[in-house]
């Protein structure tokens, strides 16, 4: 499982330990680890540091020190490094060993006339192969300012026109992006390798940011006794989770599934979803999809159980048109059924505009926030997954009565920041809320948060949402009869886990339905695969769920 925690926490966990150790031996250590990713970076390439030519980005705090010192061990190991100033500080004793050991150190900010400064970074970045982002880490506040906020917007756009892209290998996190929400809000150098220190910090994990970090090296300088504030599930977490049946399993041990899905405007949609939640593993599934579809489906899933009865968890929404109503009554009373048995329930696309349908059915509880006096209000049990889209989200976030600069809320203030609003929205409606994207966010309404972003592009088509649906109800079914077996109900963290594995499995199965490995790829030559469907995600899912198994 990767963590990622807060950046004050881990710079004060580190505090202590960087009193305890000699003079810069932390430092030092964080240095090394870089200069081995350079080394790590140049060999995919198929060169060795020995000869290659580094541009190290040095700014004025103790990032700008990590730069220097890894910019020495570099050039002990023969490569050309230049070393650029954005700051008219630098850490004194790294400044003066990379000077030692032969770094050309231009000074970039004290150059009064923009016309020199850019002559002198374009001279320097286009002869490195490797930048070396040392400008802000962890004691950044806000986006990029003065010198660094030039020169970054400079090399960026350096880079998108160079034909030989440099290798960029960034200090803790890529200048700029420290924020802890995962905001990205201004110039930054989206980086090859990250090199962190300590830990993970929260913008490794959350989007945006975590996009601009490219493959993440931790660099171990001691414990880290700190909360939590982001994971991201990996194959061996989705295997300790998955419950590879036995002898004595049967359907209901398994889980069962029921999906309630599709209506006039969109008959076949529940088609993809049940397809997907059998592929997953349920034990059986039940479905209700409008009369119009029933062949097809049964076509394609003969296996399907065309009557409700018992089952350990609900999908509703896929499909669903509003308007519909006769669909709509039928899918709240299917939810609230389940949600008052306490099942699980999956509520996805169509169906989460009509919450507010089924939370008028649930009974009120009692509520009390910090001293405030208690209230009673309607809100779902952590077990009710709603899946939007950032577009869904906006809608969602508008009716509940947030509202941003522009009044209501935006699909690009969602998009600005998904886990924020995620937790918001867990948190308004009491349920988990599994945000959909290039990286989905999942939160549940007790703080828990997953962000998985192993999905392609190629995802993004028709149907993939129906699909992640269907895996979804099989997950939270099989962890459901897990728990029925185990006398307990099942946990805000259980659900907020299943629901990362499931995301895992929907996500992977898209890499390999289109021709890309299980994981990201080292080097540059990166596969770019190939256009899929929903309905080749699906048949990928048992292969995915091996991929975990093994
Ligand atoms: N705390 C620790 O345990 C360790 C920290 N290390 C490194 O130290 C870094 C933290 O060092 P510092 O606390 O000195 O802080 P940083 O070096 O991250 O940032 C401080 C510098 O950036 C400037 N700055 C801040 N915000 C800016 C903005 N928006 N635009 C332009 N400049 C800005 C400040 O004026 C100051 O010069 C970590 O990220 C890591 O790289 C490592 O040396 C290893 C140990
Ligand atoms: N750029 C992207 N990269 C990777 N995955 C994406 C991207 N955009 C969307 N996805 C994924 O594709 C799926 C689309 O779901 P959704 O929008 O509900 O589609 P539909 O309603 O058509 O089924 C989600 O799982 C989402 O996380």
């Amino acid at each position: 499982m990767l963590r990622a925690y807060a950046s004050s926490d881990v710079r004060r966990a580190e505090g202590e330990l960087v009193a305890a150790a000699p003079q810069d031996a932390l430092m030092k250590q964080a240095a090394d680890g870089v200069a081995a990713a350079v080394s790590d970076q140049l060999t995919l390439l198929g060169a060795t540091v020995h000869g290659s030519t580094v541009l190290a980005l040095v700014g004025g705090g103790d990032n700008g020190g990590d730069a220097l010192y890894a910019a020495k061990y570099l050039a002990d190991s023969g490569a050309k490094v230049q070393a650029l100033l954005v700051s008219t500080k630098a850490h004194p004793r790294a400044l003066a060993a990379a000077k030692k050991a032969g770094v050309d150190i231009l000074d970039a900010a004290r150059l009064t006339k923009r016309s020199q400064l850019r002559a002198l970074v374009a001279e320097a970045a286009n002869k490195a192969g490797v930048w070396v982002d040392g400008i802000v880490g962890t004691g950044g506040s806000g986006p990029l300012r003065g010198t660094a906020a030039t020169v970054v917007g400079q090399l960026v756009s350096l880079r998108d026109s160079s034909p030989d892209e440099p290798v960029v290998v960034a200090v803790d996190v890529p200048s700029g992006l420290g924020g802890e929400d995962g905001k990205v809000a201004g110039p930054h150098l989206t980086a090859d390798v990250t090199v962190t220190m300590g830990a993970m910090k929260n913008p490794a994990l959350l989007p945006p940011a975590c996009n601009s970090f490219g493959s993440i090296e931790v660099v171990e300088l001691g414990p880290v006794e700190a909360p939590v504030s982001a994971c991201r599930l990996t194959a061996a977490d989705v295997a300790d989770l998955w419950k590879v049946p036995g002898r004595a399993d049967h359907k209901y041990t398994r889980g069962v599934v029921e999906v309630v899905a599709g209506s006039d405007s969109y008959p076949a949609t529940g088609i993809i979803c049940a397809r997907a939640a059998a592929r997953t593993g349920a034990g059986m599934v039940r479905v209700n999809i409008p009369a119009a579809a029933s062949a097809s489906l049964f076509a394609v899933l003969p296996e399907a159980v065309p009557v409700s009865g018992r089952s350990q968890a609900v999908v509703v929404g896929p499909g669903l048109d509003p308007k519909d109503e006769g669909r709509v009554d039928e899918m709240v009373r299917a939810a609230t059924k389940a949600i008052l048995r306490s099942l699980p329930v999956v509520v996805d696309a169509g169906g989460i505009s009509i919450i507010d349908r089924i939370l008028a059915r649930l009974p009120e509880r009692a509520e009390s926030m910090g001293s405030s006096p208690v209230r009673r209000v309607r809100k779902f049990a952590p077990n009710v997954v709603l899946t939007p889209h950032a577009g869904e989200a906006a809608q969602l976030a508008t009716r509940l009565g947030f509202s941003e600069a522009s009044g209501g809320v935006a699909r690009s203030d969602i998009e600005a920041a998904p886990a924020k609003w995620a937790g918001l929205l867990a948190e308004k409606t009491g349920a988990t809320v599994l945000l959909k994207g290039a990286v989905s966010v999942v939160c549940g309404p007790e703080g828990d948060t997953f962000t998985q972003a192993e999905a392609p592009g190629w995802t993004a088509t028709a149907g993939a949402g129906d699909a992640l649906a269907g895996i979804l109800g099989a997950v939270l079914a099989m962890e459901q009869a897990q728990a029925e077996a185990d006398g307990h109900s099942l946990s805000a963290s259980e659900t907020a886990a299943g629901a990362a594995a499931g995301t895992w499995v929907h996500s992977i199965a898209a890499r390999l339905a289109a021709g890309l490995g299980a994981g990201p790829e080292l080097g540059r030559k990166k596969k770019v695969g190939h256009p899929i469907l929903a309905s080749d995600i699906v048949q990928q899912i048992p292969a995915a769920i091996e991929l975990a198994l093994r």
